[in-house]
């Protein structure tokens, strides 16, 4: 099965021209403005302009207000919407577009109960349990993720192209997220390391017999 990949983060349209070409099938933007890969409504939807049709555009919020969700949805065309902070289920699924639930994960998170709690919800999104919410760049133990987790899951936190074919090898994602691990900088990203990195999982994808 191929693995889908997303490249989260993106500030520049180069950024956005290169993981388009080097075949992501999701881009993310951000939209939490004390991430430094915050981009405005107005400016993502400058970005998204660049992305083909079958490649997803993703909006991530963290404890956004619902006027805000709303706004960002009439600016940019969003395929999906991430929700990444505290947000309930209710909250989620008001929005009436299909949506993803980040799970910052730590021992202790009772996933299966997670899942099923946002069991509508169109991927579960496993990142690890970092300051500020998410794009900290780091690995969370993947053994903490039950076998048999209900809906897609989008494995994320800390990937690169040297571990994600491990990770895949181990956890079997329906999708792989990535943002520290393809850049330069905080929201620049390098377009070797993203091209490294969707090599690796089409690589990883090719040896388990995928696509
Ligand atoms: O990317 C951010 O700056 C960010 C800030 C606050 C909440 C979520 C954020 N990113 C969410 C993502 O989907 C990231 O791709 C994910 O956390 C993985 O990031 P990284 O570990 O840097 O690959």
């Amino acid at each position: 099965m191929k693995t889908r990949i997303k490249i989260c983060g993106l500030t520049r349209e180069a950024d956005v021209d290169a993981a388009v070409e080097a075949g992501a099938d999701a881009v993310g933007f951000v939209f939490y403005p004390p991430s430094p890969r915050y981009v405005t409504p107005e400016r993502a939807a400058e970005l998204a302009r660049r992305v083909p049709p079958f490649v997803d555009v993703v909006g991530l919020f963290v404890n956004a207000s619902a006027e805000e969700i709303a706004a960002a949805c009439a600016t940019v065309p969003l395929n999906l919407l991430q929700f990444h902070g505290d947000e309930t289920p209710a909250f989620c699924r008001s929005f009436a577009r299909p949506w993803l639930r980040a799970a910052r994960v730590r021992p202790g998170l009772d996933l299966v109960e997670f899942a099923c709690s946002y069991s509508d919800a169109r991927g579960l999104l496993l990142d690890a349990f970092v300051e500020g919410y998410g794009g900290g760049g780091h690995v969370f133990d993947w053994t903490l993720i039950p076998a048999g987790l209900p809906g897609h899951l989008v494995l994320s936190g800390g990937l690169h192209a040297d571990n994600v074919g491990d990770a895949i090898r181990r956890v079997r994602p329906a999708a792989v997220d990535v943002s520290s691990g393809v850049e330069a900088g905080k929201g620049i990203k390098d377009h070797e390391k993203v091209a490294a990195f969707v090599a690796a999982v089409r690589a990883a994808d090719a040896a388990i017999g995928g696509v």
